[in-house]
């Protein structure tokens, strides 16, 4: 029997259930093996976290960011993928240090946190980095180190392709299991066949999937099918980077055999619409996918892309833009959305996370519906989707650990962060004119 000192009772709430179902009901946690005990009436547990007049529900899992990139916010806008990234993102991320990636690390971890988002993936680099912030955090994380060959010489492409391999390895398993890390090709177009076909067979000795750009814009599609002959999504299977495990950010220009493909090999597509609009990359076909019946995730991307890093905003935009790809207001409806946030992002990036039950993961969010915003509640899940914002949430928890209470958080210096964040932008931009 646990030890009545270990556990937490979220009382006084309604609960999303797998089945999408809300009830009333209290949620028992065991702090220590960060599972739910229990979900039922009148549960009493060691410490309490008051519910009344707020929706229990799984933790958020953003599937697709740049998380370190909270530096970068606003700092360049108003400019498509291709021009933002080579006139303006990469020239100052060549200034960045290690210690401005885990500061702006820690002040996204401290945005997820208060937004209810219990767990991501990420890929950047100074990875060591992002790794010990998120120990620190308490957040669930997979973790990758994105390697690019173009532009770069074959030593130096090799060795940036090496490192990721390196990371994939060394970080795998980390922070009691919170962490779990994949390989990052960039794109298909920013790295060289020759790299692709040397380090995704060790991948899979390696046993991490993999997570990459695919298909985001026209320019991620027509020089393949010029160079190669075939579609992207063909040419990346070809070369056996489409299996159940592996995760791709965006696929906004896939054709019909792109989705049959996604649909047969497993692989998951992490949405990212509000990257999407930003960057006019395109409108994801998302109904179209997930009626093929492939995993569909939630993604952020980066805060320079976005601009914030609030998956309530993701899931509003995503039931919103749904419904313009085909011009029909039922795609992408309130649940299909708040799924891909929950369970579709988690399956997709292999964390156990995404529904709440007993046995279950105690990764959980607590939002608060006592706001004129959310007046009347005729329909919870509706308004997870069409209202509520990352600052609705009143308690976030992870692995059974509490890491904000009433909107305090537990783990970061949300203050010190800020402070720190704000200093280190100023002088990164400074160096990068
Ligand atoms: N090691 C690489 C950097 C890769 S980190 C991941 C990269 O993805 C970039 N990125 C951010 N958002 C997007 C996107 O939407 N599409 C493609 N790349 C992006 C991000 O700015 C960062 O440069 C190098 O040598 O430059
Ligand atoms: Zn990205």
């Amino acid at each position: 029997m646990t030890d009545a000192a270990d556990t937490v009772v979220i009382e006084g709430g309604h609960v999303l259930t797998p089945d999408f179902e809300v009830r009333e009901a209290d949620v028992l946690i065991d702090r220590a093996a960060g599972e739910v005990i229990a979900v039922d009436d009148d549960l009493g547990g060691d410490e309490t976290l008051d519910a009344t007049d707020s929706l229990v529900m799984p933790g958020l899992v953003n599937a697709h960011t740049h998380v370190a990139m909270t530096l970068l916010r606003g700092y360049a806008d108003d400019k498509p993928l291709d021009s933002w990234l080579q006139e303006d993102i990469w020239p100052v991320e060549a200034e960045l240090t290690p210690e401005d990636i885990r500061v702006g690390t820690e002040l996204g971890l401290v945005e997820f946190i208060k937004s209810g988002i219990t767990g991501f993936a990420d890929s950047y680099f100074e990875v060591p980095e992002i790794a010990a912030a998120t120990e620190q955090s308490g957040l669930r994380a997979n973790l990758c180190h994105a390697f690019i060959s173009v532009g770069k010489d074959d030593e130096g492409a090799r060795a940036d392709a090496q490192e990721g391999l390196d990371i994939a390895r060394e970080f795998d398993s980390a922070a009691d299991g919170r962490i779990t890390t994949a390989l990052m090709p960039h794109s298909l177009t920013t790295v060289e066949t020759e790299y692709l076909e040397e380090f995704v067979p060790q991948a899979r000795e390696a046993g991490v999937p993999l997570h990459f750009h695919a298909n985001e814009t026209e320019n991620e599609v027509d020089p393949i099918v010029d160079d190669h002959g075939v579609r992207p999504l063909e040419y990346a299977d070809d070369l056996g980077m489409l299996t159940e495990d592996d995760f791709l950010a965006h696929c906004v220009h896939v054709d019909e055999t792109e989705i049959d493909l996604l649909a047969e090999t497993g692989a998951s597509v992490i949405h990212c619409p509000a990257s999407n609009m930003k960057l006019a990359s395109g409108i994801a076909p998302i109904q179209e996918l997930l009626d093929a019946g492939v995993n569909v995730g939630l993604g952020t991307d980066g805060a320079a892309s976005n601009n914030d890093l609030d998956l309530f905003d993701e899931i509003r935009d995503a039931a919103m833009l749904g419904k313009l790809a085909r011009g029909d207001a039922r795609d992408v409806a309130a649940e299909s959305a708040v799924r891909m946030a929950t369970e579709g992002s988690a399956s997709a990036i292999g964390l156990p996370v995404g529904e709440l039950e007993a046995g279950g993961t105690a990764d959980i969010a607590v939002v608060d519906f006592d706001a004129p915003h959310l007046t009347p509640v005729h329909d919870h899940v509706s308004h997870l989707a069409y209202a509520v914002r990352g600052s609705d949430v009143r308690h976030t928890i992870c692995d059974g650990e509490i890491l904000m209470e009433d909107r305090e958080v537990k783990t970061l210096d949300e203050a010190a962060i800020r402070e720190k964040a704000s200093e280190h932008a100023a002088d990164l931009v400074g160096r990068a004119e």
